[in-house]
């Protein structure tokens, strides 16, 4: 069975007035029917421009955009969406195969109009689904993240922050998409919170056999769902793993040092800062993306040449260690 999603060397740069933003630079991946990929990276590493680039919501100044983005559907068969049409994508992408839960979405939602009006008449405008049929719609998508049904009549400013975020995820689940993107769905939560959220998309994940693209810079929310991990940096995947070998054997320094700066409740450690800082993603770095941060950085090879991802026991890791 083909994946559902493959990424074949995306680039996608905006254009600033000093120059261009390489925000996402040669990313490729492939996702399964079912599966889960937490993008990982501190902020600035083009995570959010990587979720946009592939429900392709771009903004007017991007510069290049290039690379496919395949999407293998039993109904559409195998389509690009590169290279799809604004309008087709309107008509058989968004929401329909694919969807996201915007970050801070939930502060989106517009306080002074009913949850109904906001769910339902996207669904009338842009779908020309009936009124009736949309309500119908929405309200199952309100009973399966556990909301009652007249949540529909209430207003957003009536709601915990908690009941908003899983009226953005119904919205998101409501047209039966396979893969739903989350750029930070927990982030604005508190923690008990969180982890219900958390375990919402766990059930809806196994449920109705979704897709997850899950964007956070919070390595331990990622370890809860994630079947695999993509840690970027600079614009690039620098390692992509299974989650169970990942946690266990990080390859990439980067990750090494994502997961050492990660407190732990359970066992003492000293958390460890990443000295430096996420680079310009204007003028990168030569070679390695990450050389002038890592402790391993082999003098003149990592500054020179870019190294390329390789299969390093079950993970996928591009670093000149291996
Ligand atoms: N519309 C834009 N025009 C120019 N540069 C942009 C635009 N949007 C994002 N960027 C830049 O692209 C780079 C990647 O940003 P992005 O938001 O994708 O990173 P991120 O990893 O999602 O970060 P965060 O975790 O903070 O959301 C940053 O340097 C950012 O300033």
């Amino acid at each position: 069975m083909p994946p559902l999603l493959e990424l074949r060397n995306v680039k996608m740069y905006y254009g600033v007035t000093n120059g261009v933003v390489k925000a996402v630079d040669g990313v490729s991946f492939v996702l399964n029917k079912g599966e889960a990929m937490a993008l990982v990276g501190e902020s600035g590493s083009g995570k959010s421009s990587l979720a946009f680039t592939i429900i392709r919501l771009l903004p007017r100044n991007v510069a290049e955009f290039s690379g496919e983005i395949l999407l293998h559907d039993e109904e559409l068969g195998t389509v690009d969406l590169a290279k799809m049409s604004e309008e087709e994508l309107r008509r058989k992408i968004r929401w329909k195969k694919i969807s996201m839960v915007f970050q801070a979405s939930m502060n989106a939602l517009n306080p002074i109009l009913k949850v109904q009006d906001q769910m339902v008449e996207p669904l009338v405008l842009h779908l020309g689904l009936s009124k009736q049929e949309a309500i119908k719609i929405a309200e199952e998508a309100l009973l399966s993240v556990g909301l009652a049904k007249d949540v529909l009549t209430r207003y957003p400013f009536e709601l915990s922050g908690g009941m908003k975020q899983r009226v953005v995820i119904a919205m998101a689940i409501m047209m039966k998409p396979k893969l739903v993107i989350l750029d930070e769905p927990t982030s604005a939560l508190d923690v008990i919170t969180q982890a219900n959220i958390m375990n919402l998309l766990k059930e809806l994940k196994a449920k109705f056999d979704l897709s997850y693209i899950l964007i956070t810079h919070d390595i331990a929310l990622a370890s809860e769902i994630a079947d695999k991990i993509g840690v970027m940096y600079a614009g690039k995947i620098v390692e992509i793993a299974p989650s169970d070998i990942f946690f266990r054997k990080p390859k990439h320094p980067y990750s090494q040092k994502l997961l050492a700066a990660v407190p732990s409740l359970r066992e003492e450690k000293a958390i460890e800062y990443i000295p430096g800082d996420v680079p310009s993603l204007i003028n990168p770095p030569t070679g390695c993306r990450f050389h002038p941060r890592c402790p391993y950085m082999i003098k003149g090879k990592c500054e020179r040449e870019e190294p390329p991802r390789k299969q390093v026991e079950g993970s996928e890791v591009a670093c000149w260690l291996y």
